[in-house]
């Protein structure tokens, strides 16, 4: 988005120089309208998926934890002085998606550490990526939840401790407290019914979970202990509608005891901006991926005849929420409002909202941030995320243009996959190499690969596996039925299952990743790929209209993706081999031996180059073949 922010400049250091991005007072390339501020107010992240240095080559998700730190205090301060209250909450998958996160090992082991650094966070929850290694998990349980104490949610999750044998939640299974200005509050935190954890967690399903005694007697009556608002934590998809979402069975179990008691809800793990009313005292708040948003959510009606609120009615000097969850309904009797809106992850939209627009980044920074800042600059350079590869001669987008085109990132990882993944036994036979596009995290852009870059792209150690020399007879078919079949590899399009959202980069007009369900229609709106104008971006269409967006975006189009992708090597240059080499990425095994049919078990499955080799292996060396030649002139 050169119109707004000037052309991209990602060298490593230039990243921490902190200043205002030119374009900042532009209303149409940043915020223009103050947040509304209310009696309870929520600043949300979720699937932050190791992002904590921010998008370095995404200036208008530029900003890094230590800009969040800086601002949530901003934040707090004002809540203080304005003499409301303010949340500061998270609700999982930290694992999986940087090099950040995921260079260490076990992963995580210097993400975590940064994000305990916000140690405002008042609850967080767990994530499905927090579980599928059980080192990972381990070091939740020890870790992480230790760090966090009583703010870690875990209502249905559970681990095998070594230390007793038995199964011990990993944090907290839920939490009554009352907030500075006398809410009192029980919060939960619910992870989807998931299953694919290794074998040291156990994910209690929400139906059993509902009707445990810890449960039932954290909802019921307790005239010790009243509660003002229920509060649902949870890496589950917000909209209550949404396939694979238990947010509904949480919010039907306490809706039996407590019909108007304010439920409000923040998820998470579908990775778009989404914003659901499930009845007149009950909101559903998501808030995207990847450090690219900032959820905030405000609501008021509390009173001191119906709650503990000691606080003040309407802030003033502010604008406050007005819009009640349901408006057509004569019924309506609930006294709450609220307002939601989502923040892009820059530091003008931190400047603008903290203190104001047009004020100097030293009125902004606190040294709280700036070393935070500093040391996500430091472990940089430790583990030598900057180290150039190549030279990507293109920006290759997951989405943004259809499956097959040359500019689909899908592309050159087909080519990749046929030649960068290789066992030298095996090299000279004809091999099919299958993974699932949703071990694909991220587009790739024009200029320098950096070793972030290959995380960020794929960042799973999902390992390469073989079957040798089925009958092509059977092999040929396989990818267009495992497409077909739909089955668990799948990373489901956040769109299929929720708000209408698309996203831009601004680095290539024509890049792009989430979009809008449906046709990739965007020529036909007039968004033709080279007159996106202004600011692209995410344009969230949720259950309180279109005005979501605190800086407005255009949209660019959106074309959905199969499940797998493939490369072949070594078939004759005419007809088909009579065999092949069936290669796979262990997470999609289950999926392949289903579509091979009873002929196939685990025992005819062997790591294929070698049991260390896997998905975050094979980038580098196809991009050193392919575009290392770009580089002593690499634009960036
Ligand atoms: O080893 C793995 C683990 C996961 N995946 C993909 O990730 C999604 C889940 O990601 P969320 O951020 O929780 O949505 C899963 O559906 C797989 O597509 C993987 O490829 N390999
Ligand atoms: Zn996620
Ligand atoms: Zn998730």
């Amino acid at each position: 988005c050169d119109s707004c922010y000037g052309p991209i400049n990602h060298i490593e250091h230039v990243r921490h120089v902190k200043r205002i991005q030119p374009g900042a007072q532009n209303a149409d390339c940043g915020p223009s309208r103050a947040l509304e501020w209310g009696q309870f107010n929520v600043l949300h992240t979720t699937d932050t998926h190791g992002w904590l240095a921010g998008h370095i080559k995404e200036k208008n998700y530029g900003a890094d934890l230590g800009d969040y730190v800086t601002f949530a205090n901003h934040m707090k301060h004002k809540a203080g002085n304005m003499g409301v209250d303010l949340l500061i909450v998270d609700t999982g998958d930290l694992h999986d998606g940087t090099g950040l996160s995921d260079t260490t090992a076990p992963d995580g082991e210097v993400a975590i550490k940064i994000f305990e650094e916000l140690d405002s966070y008042d609850l967080l929850t767990i994530g499905n990526h927090e579980l599928y290694v059980s080192d990972v998990a381990y070091q939740t349980f020890s870790e992480f939840s230790r760090f966090w104490g009583d703010r870690y949610l875990t209502s249905n999750v559970q681990i095998m401790n070594p230390a007793t044998g038995g199964y011990e939640y990993i944090g907290q299974t839920h939490r009554y407290f009352t907030t500075a200005h006398g809410l009192r509050i029980m919060a939960f935190g619910i992870l989807y019914d998931f299953t694919g954890n290794s074998n040291a967690s156990k994910a209690i399903k929400a139906a059993t979970m509902v009707q445990q005694d810890w449960f039932l007697q954290a909802v019921n009556y307790d005239k010790d202990r009243p509660i003002d608002m229920f509060l649902l934590l949870g890496h589950n998809p917000a909209r209550p509608t949404t396939g694979g979402s238990t947010f509904k069975t949480v919010y039907n179990a306490i809706r039996k005891v407590h019909p108007n008691t304010p439920i409000q809800i923040f998820g998470g793990h579908t990775h778009i901006r989404d914003f659901a009313v499930l009845d007149q005292s009950s909101t559903s708040l998501e808030s995207g991926r990847y450090c690219e948003t900032l959820g905030w959510f405000s609501m008021s009606g509390f009173d001191s005849l119906n709650s503990g609120h000691t606080g003040v009615e309407n802030p003033r000097g502010v604008p406050n929420p007005t819009r009640k969850a349901i408006t057509n309904s004569s019924s309506t009797t609930s006294p709450f409002v609220y307002s939601r809106r989502y923040l892009d992850w820059n530091r003008n939209t931190f400047v603008y909202h903290a203190v104001g627009s047009g004020q100097a980044d030293a009125e902004f920074d606190y040294h709280s941030g700036l070393r935070v800042t500093d040391e996500i600059a430091a472990y940089r350079k430790q583990l030598n995320l900057g180290k150039v590869y190549g030279c990507v001669p293109q920006t290759y987008c997951m989405t943004c243009v259809p499956f097959g085109d040359a500019s689909s990132i899908f592309t050159p990882l087909s080519d990749a996959l046929a030649t960068a993944v290789v066992s030298p036994a095996r090299e000279a036979r004809a091999r099919m190499v299958i993974a699932n596009t949703g071990g694909v995290r991220f587009d790739m852009y024009k200029g320098p690969f950096t070793y972030d870059d290959s995380f960020i792209v794929s960042p799973f150690r999902d390992v390469f596996l073989y079957i040798p020399d089925v009958p092509y007879s059977l092999a040929g078919g396989l990818l267009q039925k495992l497409n077909n079949a739909g089955a668990g590899g799948k990373k489901k399009r956040s769109n299929d299952l929720g708000a209408v959202e698309t996203v831009d980069s601004c680095v290539n007009p024509i890049a792009g990743r989430g979009g809008q369900q449906g046709d990739g229609s965007g020529e036909k709106r007039g968004i033709t790929r080279r007159q996106v104008v202004q600011n692209p971006g995410y344009t969230t269409v949720d259950d309180f209209g279109s005005d979501g967006d605190d800086t407005p975006h255009s949209s660019i189009p959106y074309y959905p993706i199969p499940d797998f992708f493939a490369g072949v090597a070594n078939y004759p240059e005419a007809g088909s081999p009579q065999v092949v080499d069936v290669v796979f990425v262990d997470f999609i095994e289950s999926d392949v031996l289903a579509i091979l049919g009873s002929g196939y078990s685990k025992a005819n499955v062997t790591p294929y180059v070698s049991s260390n080799f896997t998905s975050q292996d094979y980038l580098i060396p196809y991009v050193q073949a392919k575009w290392q030649a770009g580089m002593p002139n690499c634009p960036i």
